[in-house]
């Protein structure tokens, strides 16, 4: 071992939801714990991921509401003052980082600030540091990906979206996956004329294709232009904008052009071949244990290939699980149920078992659809699209899956995943009692 390097216990590459988590949990085990980060600390997250999206949502979303409840007697001229909203949000996110670093020093953590980088299976390279550790914990997340064509340099990515001075007159967002649906539904309300171009036909593809077709005919009606089955293929810049080209003479003018492709987990300049750890592009290879190749270093968070949505909650629960793993335990990581949401305009959310897996077994699972739009939760509001799908088990008569569609699903998956979770059957279900009229309320009639 290079006699210069700085030792510990556990080194931890990348400081998002995932390394800050297993950093502190490993701390308070006493461990010698470093933690490197070569851009801001905190992650995608809370920095240009979940929390300014959301705090851009939450100004659309009002707005929204209000445009439903023209015809029901609010009256309103709502407008979204960008600027404002921007200003907002840079307000939440500037302290995020340095606030982040100091939580860390202040818990024990030992933090270098750089490029993490491994020299042997024991040792890595953070600028002028090396060092040396018995264990390792790769949490180095994924980054916006894009596509290989002529122009490619005009693409925009979520972060840059996330950060816009002014929302453009027109967009261009290419995809059709969680970042282009939200995306999508901010911009539309902020103003901007928004076209998704998709490469295929199968929006969200992961999620149940009616509430799909219900979220898609709601952003349609707010605006938003869908153009299917059209492969981009170039992007150029004019003398006011861009060209967006595909087969066909497909071609649209546009302000700004954002690729909502997917993420590529950031596994590729960290020196894993000499580690002994082996990756693929869904990122770090792991075992049941969340294990690399190489058995003293572990892969957590969006990196990991795991086998799993790749979202906050889960980047912490197997952070959580790997410091309990260094600690001594020595089970195999069995995940919880994880709810997902895309926080389009309405929402769509999703949780257990998907409409996909029960046609695989028609005989065992019952596929139930129940529209809502007329109950009282969704009708005073003037929600036109209120939708769930519930996956019965006819074997043992419990709900094993559900999907949402309204603007109201962020909070309805979160009460369907304690009951899905807790294994409540139908019957017990009617024993509980939620203050009416909420949307809680309405479980007992989905039951
Ligand atoms: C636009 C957007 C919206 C999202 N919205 C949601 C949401 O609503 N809900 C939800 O649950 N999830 C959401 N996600 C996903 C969520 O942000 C991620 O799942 C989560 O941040 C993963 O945490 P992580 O720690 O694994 O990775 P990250 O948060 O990406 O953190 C990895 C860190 O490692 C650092 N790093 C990388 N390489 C190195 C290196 N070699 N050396 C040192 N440091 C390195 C990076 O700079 C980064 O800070 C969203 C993502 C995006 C892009
Ligand atoms: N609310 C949330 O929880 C949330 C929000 C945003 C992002 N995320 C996380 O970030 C991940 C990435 O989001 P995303 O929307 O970028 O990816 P995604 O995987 O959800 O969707 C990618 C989309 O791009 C399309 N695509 C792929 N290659 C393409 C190509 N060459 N040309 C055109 N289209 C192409 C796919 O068909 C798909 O529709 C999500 O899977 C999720 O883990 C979560």
């Amino acid at each position: 071992m290079n006699q210069l390097a700085e030792e510990f216990d556990v080194v931890v590459l990348g400081a998002g939801p995932a390394g800050t988590a297993a950093a502190t949990a490993l701390k308070q085990q006493g461990k010698r714990v470093a933690l490197v980060e070569e851009d801001l600390w905190g992650g995608t997250c809370p920095n240009r991921g979940c929390d300014p999206k959301k705090i851009l949502y939450t100004a659309v979303e009002a707005k929204r509401r209000a445009e439903l409840l023209a015809q029901r007697g609010l009256k309103s001229d709502i407008s979204v003052d960008w600027p404002t909203l921007m200003a907002n949000k840079r307000e939440y996110t500037a302290p995020i980082s340095s606030a982040t670093k100091q939580g860390m020093e202040k818990a024990g953590i030992t933090t270098y600030v750089g490029h993490a980088k491994f020299l042997t299976t024991k040792n890595l390279q953070v600028g002028d540091h090396q060092l040396a550790a018995t264990n390792f914990v790769i949490a180095t997340g994924q980054r916006p990906g894009t596509l290989d064509i002529p122009g490619q340099e005009f693409l925009q990515t979520s972060t840059d979206f996330l950060d816009l001075d002014e929302m453009p007159a027109k967009i261009v967002l290419i995809g059709g996956g969680y970042v282009a649906f939200e995306l999508a539904g901010i911009a539309v309300q902020a103003g901007a004329q928004v076209t998704m171009v998709l490469h295929n036909a199968h929006p969200l593809r992961a999620f149940p294709q009616q509430l799909v077709q219900g979220l898609v005919a709601e952003l349609k009606d707010q605006g938003v232009e869908f153009v299917e089955n059209q492969a981009v293929t170039e992007v150029q810049q004019t003398a006011d904008g861009f060209q967006v080209t595909g087969p066909n003479g497909f071609s649209q003018v546009t302000d700004r052009v954002f690729a909502a492709v997917g993420r590529q987990p950031n596994v590729d300049n960290l020196g894993l071949t000499q580690a002994g750890v082996e990756y693929s592009n869904q990122g770090v290879i792991v075992d049941r244990h969340l294990r690399s190749t190489a058995a003293h270093i572990y892969a957590i968070g969006d990196a990991a290939a795991s086998p799993v949505p790749k979202l906050t909650p889960v980047a912490g629960f197997e952070a959580r699980y790997v410091a309990a793993q260094l600690g001594g335990r020595d089970d195999e990581i069995r995940y919880p149920l994880v709810p997902t949401i895309v926080f389009s305009l309405p929402k769509l959310a999703q949780i257990g078992m998907t409409e996909n897996q029960a046609q695989r077994n028609v005989a065992r699972y019952q596929v139930k659809e129940v529209e809502m739009t007329n109950w009282i939760t969704y009708k005073r509001q003037g929600e036109k699209q209120a939708q769930v799908q519930l996956i019965l088990d006819q074997m043992s008569g419990l709900v094993v899956g559900a999907a949402c569609l309204s603007l109201e699903a962020d909070e309805m998956i979160n009460y369907l995943s304690s009951l899905i979770g807790a294994e409540y059957s139908s019957k017990q279900v009617q024993q509980l009692l939620w203050a009416y009229p909420t949307t809680a309320s309405d479980l007992q009639y989905l039951y």
